[in-house]
This record gives structure tokens, sequence and C-alpha cells, in this order.
């Protein structure tokens, strides 16, 4: 099975402009933590960086609805990261921090310790310092296992089954940091450290397909027409070494979300 045939087919959701898709995602995104809370607890979210993926998250931080969420049962991991230094502002996570996640820990009981961000470099990780995608990649592995089902298939990598799993597109079809044609596309496990990304930095950390596999529920948020060709060929089935977000699949649903001009070419 490829990775485009894997989880559950598709459904898009398309809004006007993306301020409105940002808003929509956010109320999205707080109700599906609230519907997760009351089945489970903790619940496991991935966020995303890139434009539409942080104004989202600033969406969040402006809700009143946030105070619904019960943020002590709430853990917070990233797709993928850049490999800068920490508080670096191209950080995925540095980013994120300022749009909602420091707020949410400063007066909302999200706990310090269920913000899972990506090691930096330089980063000390259980004595040893993180100096490559690699290590980091590695250390973030072995965080993501602490939160794994009790037993996992064989070939299915140690993560969380993550309740929602926020991805942006790139508009090369990038999802995460996976490329077009990189080999990190057939990567199994469940982190790996890119080299060479066409986008700068070139030097990431992301989770594999495996790992996004493992999410209930995988959003695509994606705004622009630079990102409508793209939206289409993945929304048209790939394939995946051409169009990595064709492969974006939850194993309950996969939603993209689009303004209106990244949908314009979707069928
Ligand atoms: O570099 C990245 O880019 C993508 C998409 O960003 P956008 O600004 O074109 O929306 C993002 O999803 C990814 O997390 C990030 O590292």
């Amino acid at each position: 099975m490829t990775a485009a045939e894997t989880g559950a087919a598709p459904l898009v959701v398309v809004h006007p402009d993306p301020a409105v898709l940002s808003e929509a995602a956010a109320a999205r995104l707080l109700t599906r933590l609230l519907d997760a809370q009351s089945v489970r607890t903790p619940v496991h979210a991935v966020l995303t960086g890139g434009t539409v993926g942080i104004k989202t998250l600033a969406a969040v931080a402006a809700s009143p609805l946030r105070a619904a969420v019960d943020w002590s049962g709430v853990h917070l991991w990233w797709g993928d990261e850049r490999f800068l230094p920490d508080g670096d502002p191209d950080r995925n996570e540095t980013q994120a921090r300022a749009a909602l996640v420091d707020a949410l820990v400063a007066d909302a009981g999200l706990p310090a310790d269920h913000v899972h961000g990506m090691p930096a470099p330089g980063a000390v990780v259980d004595g040893t310092t993180v100096q490559t995608p690699e290590q980091a990649a590695a250390a973030y592995a072995a965080d993501l296992a602490r939160f794994a089902p009790a037993s996992v298939e064989e070939g299915v990598p140690a993560v969380p089954e993550f309740d929602v799993l926020l991805l942006g597109m790139g508009p090369d079809g990038h999802v995460a940091s996976l490329f077009p044609g990189h080999a990190g596309l057939a990567a199994r496990g469940a982190t790996i450290g890119v080299h060479g990304s066409p986008k700068p930095p070139p030097e990431r950390v992301s989770l594999t397909f495996d790992a996004l596999h493992r999410a209930r529920e995988v959003w695509v948020v994606a705004a622009g027409a630079e990102k409508a060709a793209q939206a289409a060929a993945a929304l048209a089935g790939g394939p995946v070494t051409e169009v990595p977000a064709a492969g974006a699949r939850g194993t309950e649903r996969t939603l993209w979300l689009l303004d209106a001009a990244a949908a314009a070419l979707a069928a």
C-alpha cells in the first residue's frame, strides 16, 4: 500500500480567505481537543509551522473557547522543525510559542513538560549534546516512544496515537519536512534528520510518513494561489514522491482546510 492509499480519504473544506480559514481551523482545533478529552486523557496534538499554521495558533490564543479545554491534559508536539538554535525566530517552535504556547503555559495550566519541542543544536538530552539533525531526530523519537501505546504492530513506529496532527503545505507540495524527491519520503521509524532542504534552512528534523499515519486525524491547512496546483495534485492522489502532501492521511479522518485560492484547481 502506498502512502497515498493509507488511512482515511481526504475531505476538503473551503473557506473564503486566509483569515476565515485560520479562525475556522482554530475553532475546529479547540473543538477537536474538547471532544477527544471527553473520551480519553491525555490527548496529543501535533503543531505545524508555516503561514496558516501559525495564524491558526494565534486565533486559538484569541478565542474565548480556549478556556474550555483542560490544557493540563494536553501534550503538544511538532511535525517538523528547522534545525536552528533554540529561540531562533525561524524555528517553528519559537513562532508557535510566541503565537500561543507560552501563554498556555503561563496562564492556562499547560504543563511546561507537555511542550515537546524538537531538540535544537546544542541542546543536552540525557547527558548528550545534540549536534546533528539525526541526533535530534533520535532524541525526539525516544520522547515520542514514552507516550506510545503499550503494544504496536511490527513495523509501526512507537509514537502516540495523535488526536490531531496539523500540517502546512509548501508550494512544492511538501508537508512537515518531507520534500519532493527526498529519500526521507521512504524512511521508516518515527523521525528523520533532513539535509539539503530546498526551502531554507537546509537542515531540519521531521516526523516520517509512518509516524504521521499514526494520527487519528490529519489536517492539511493551506492558503494562496501558489498552493493550488499541488493541492489539486495531492487530492488527485499523488504520486507522493512528487507531491508529498498526497501521503498525509489520518487513520480516522483526513481533512484539507483550504482557502478559495488554494482550492481553485481541485476537482
Ligand atoms: O518550512 C515549512 O514550511 C511548511 C509550509 O509553510 P508555508 O509558509 O508555505 O505555509 C510548513 O508546513 C512546515 O512546518 C515548515 O517547516
